[in-house]
């Protein structure tokens, strides 16, 4: 009874600060943008601060007031970009206006003060991180390097998978639910390539509290995504109020950096203590020792601190971690509903890489049909469904709209990639229109923003498709898939959950059937 009517309060209270925050902040723009809905500044407000409620709103919205549509959140003004023309004027036109990100609490208590690539204010600490992501992190013949990890994991994966596919309650297969098995593969992976995997131990902490389990990094780096995706800080967006932090994310934040601090320190002793100890003859393993050399380098025009260091180790691990295994989640959901999908994307895998191997990355491109379904997967379920916001560092007219510096801008790539006038049959999955023409998806073709562009584009597109391809690949070559007896493919849920990365509301659970020979899990 107490804790409803707390919460009931609570919620009273905050939409009353919102709304006095509203009235006493909105101005009508000086600019002569298309307004947005005219009474709704402060419903927008709300839509925006009620979390799951808001992307569908935001599409809904766009679909009413257009390709360009101003709201207000507390303070600021933001724009939602929803065709590609616009889309493109901000994210290639005026990109160098458009490049920096707002100053939100998340990018400064859980990403060293804004240290990370992700966060980092546009200028040349960015430009120098971004470059050495660029040149040194994911250059081609690094991330060749790391082939074998991406090998040995996923060889692990369908190992796990297939001892599950095992199991019989009552006759029958036993479901797995697949989301659970692609995001501990994916951290493993990319642990392993960022810090190696020394570091955890299978059940519990060691005495001296410094090797954490996978479980336990699995759950800080989802905190991590659940505070850096939310919208709901009031004290972002209306900075006169944050020294109360009301809905006590602040504390949370740095509750969660403090733990993240103390692993990552750990992390970073040991491969310095390696390194130390190797001397000159030292040559980096993973990328946290790349990282280290860079930040001994005298040529840097921005010296890397060790908090610089810390913040782009796990850049690296929290842009690894959700990203590729969502992808591949969204596609399971499509192919479950569509199931002669499978059968074509099964053929192709027979006829191209046969019933004797694993699928391998460079027989990706004798793949056709799987590129298709990655492609469309990422059309209809960009896991940035709102790009990270962009900041306007200066005035700007846009396509005859006057900007003003301040502006918040979020481009609506969900809705981009429904534009019914870029894409026949938006709502449909449909793998074959990559078939049938060449259609780019890193960042020149404005209708398809997967990836963003521009300078703020994903700097690890490349580590990203390779995951993605070779994870969807090989469980599709490895094993039928079917849903519970109960489940028909019409009862798959499409309904998402938005966050910094969009993913299915319900995890989908499946039956599994080895494909392959024995021998090959
Ligand atoms: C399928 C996989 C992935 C997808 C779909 C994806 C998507 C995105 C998107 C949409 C953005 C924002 C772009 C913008 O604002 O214009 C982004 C930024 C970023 N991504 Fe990815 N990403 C993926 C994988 C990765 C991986 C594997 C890493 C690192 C290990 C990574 C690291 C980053 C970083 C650091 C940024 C911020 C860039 C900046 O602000 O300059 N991403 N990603």
């Amino acid at each position: 009874m107490e804790a409803s009517w707390l919460v009931s309060s609570f919620a009273w209270l905050a939409i009353s600060v919102i709304i006095i925050s509203n009235i006493i902040h909105y101005r009508r723009p000086k600019q002569n943008l298309p307004p947005g809905p005219k009474p709704w500044p402060i419903i927008g407000n709300l839509n925006l601060l009620v979390g799951s409620i808001p992307f569908r709103s935001l599409h809904l919205l766009s679909q009413k007031y257009g390709e360009l549509m101003q709201l207000k959140f507390g303070s600021y003004p933001v724009l939602i970009v929803s065709s590609p023309e616009m889309a493109k004027q901000f994210l290639k036109t005026h990109d160098a206006v458009f490049a920096s990100r707002p100053l939100l609490a998340a990018g400064k208590y859980t990403s060293y003060n804004y240290s990370n690539v992700a966060w980092a204010p546009y200028g040349p600490y960015w430009r120098q991180a971004r470059k050495i992501y660029l040149t040194e992190i994911f250059s081609a013949k690094r991330l060749d390097s790391y082939e074998y990890i991406r090998t040995e994991e996923s060889h692990n994966f369908l190992s796990r998978l297939y001892a599950l596919s095992q199991v019989r309650v009552n006759g029958c297969g036993k479901p797995i639910v697949l989301r659970e098995h692609l995001s501990r593969f994916s951290l493993s992976s990319i642990t392993r390539i960022v810090l190696s995997n020394k570091y955890f131990s299978e059940s519990k902490c060691d005495d001296q509290g410094s090797v954490i389990t996978l479980d336990e990094l699995q759950s800080l780096l989802h905190q991590w995504f659940v505070l850096n995706g939310t919208v709901m800080n009031i004290g972002d967006w209306i900075p006169w109020l944050s020294f109360l932090d009301l809905q006590g994310c602040v504390k949370q934040m740095k509750d969660l950096h403090k733990k993240m601090d103390r692993f990552n320190e750990y992390v970073l002793d040991d491969h310095k203590a390696k390194r130390d100890a190797n001397g000159k003859d030292f040559v980096p393993k993973d990328m946290v020792d790349v990282l280290l050399q860079l930040s001994e380098d005298p040529n840097l025009d921005v010296k890397l601190t060790r908090d610089n260091v810390k913040a782009l180790m796990q850049d690296l691990l929290t842009g690894g971690t959700d990203t590729s295994p969502t992808a591949v989640e969204w596609a399971f959901h499509e192919i479950m509903k569509n199931p002669h999908i499978i059968e074509k994307a099964t053929e192709e895998l027979d006829r191209v890489i046969g019933r004797e191997r694993w699928v391998e990355e460079n027989d990706f491109s004798k793949l056709p049909y799987i590129e298709a379904i990655m492609k469309e997967t990422l059309r209809l379920h960009p896991l940035a469904s709102l790009l990270a916001p962009r900041f306007a560092i200066e005035d700007c007219n846009v396509s005859g709209y006057d900007v003003s510096k301040g502006t918040i801008v979020l481009v609506n790539a969900w809705s981009i990639g429904r534009n019914p006038k870029y894409w026949d049959a938006p709502e449909q999955f449909l793998p074959e229109r990559f078939l049938d023409k060449k259609i780019e998806i890193l960042g020149q073709n404005f209708a398809l923003l997967p990836f963003g562009s521009g300078r703020r584009s994903c700097p690890g597109y490349n580590l990203g498709l390779k995951i993605v391809r070779l994870t969807l690949a090989n469980l599709l070559h490895g094993f039928n898939w079917k849903l519970p007896q109960n489940m028909k493919p019409e009862d798959v849920c499409l309904e998402e959950i938005f966050g910094l990365t969009t993913c299915p509301k319900v995890p989908l659970e499946m039956i599994i059937e080895p494909r392959l020979p024995q021998h090959l899990y």
